[in-house]
């Protein structure tokens, strides 16, 4: 799978009571990575909802990423996303096997994302980028980061924080893979216009 285009990520309270038909909307609208980002305790709706998830991104060709859980993400057999506290990420990448997309965030620091492409993750996340409703206290990452990311690692690149159709193709002239997007994607008032929203952002990528 070529981590290029579109990263879509759940959020419980935005997403409440519509998970399943929104998500879908992402997917047929062209976003090539899905993370499941749930911060609840309630483990048994979680494996429920992320076995959904996992039969949808099938159907749709795209991969499931698991926020910060690398056992469910085990028991599932699909991709693992861990920020700097969530774990080691090397000890994910033995778990789950070398073919797993693994990711880390890296904030605003080139020197995470370099000790993080040691540990064999699949993909470098930077970012907050922009003002972030979902995370408003992310660290700050600016354009200038990305160029020198691009530089110094050979992996793919991710930014998120805020992100929009408004400012996603800077991002993309400087360097980043993906744009991964919550608010900016799912903060909409229908299935049809997050479909709309998807189809957007997965065209500011060139085909590769
Ligand atoms: C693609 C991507 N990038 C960064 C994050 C943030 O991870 P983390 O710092 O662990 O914060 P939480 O998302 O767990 O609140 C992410 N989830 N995905
Ligand atoms: C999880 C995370 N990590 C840094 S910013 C962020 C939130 C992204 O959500 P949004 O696209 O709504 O700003
Ligand atoms: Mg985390």
């Amino acid at each position: 799978m070529k981590l290029h285009g579109l990263y879509a990520i759940t959020d419980s309270q935005l997403l409440a009571g519509k998970l399943l038909p929104y998500v879908e909307a992402a997917l047929k609208g062209g976003a090539k990575l899905l993370q499941y980002r749930d911060k609840s305790t309630d483990d048994a709706r979680r494996l429920r909802e992320a076995e959904a998830l996992r039969e949808l991104c099938n159907r749709y060709g795209a991969a499931l990423i698991i926020n910060d859980d690398a056992e469910l993400a085990a028991r599932l057999g699909v991709g693992l996303h861990l920020g700097q506290t969530d774990g080691s990420l090397s000890v994910a990448r033995a778990l789950l096997g070398r073919k797993a997309i693994i990711g880390g965030t890296c904030h605003a620091q080139l020197e995470l994302a370099e000790a993080a492409a040691k540990e064999g993750v699949s993909y470098v996340a930077f970012g907050r980028f922009f003002n972030s409703t979902t995370k408003p206290g992310a660290p700050a990452a600016n354009a200038e980061l990305l160029d020198a990311a691009k530089a110094r690692i050979n992996l793919p690149i991710v930014a998120i924080g805020g992100v929009t159709l408004e400012n996603a193709p800077a991002l993309i002239a400087h360097g980043a893979s993906m744009v991964a997007v919550v608010h900016g994607l799912f903060g909409a008032d229908s299935a049809v216009e997050v479909e709309r929203r998807a189809r957007a952002f997965s065209a500011l990528f060139n085909p590769i």
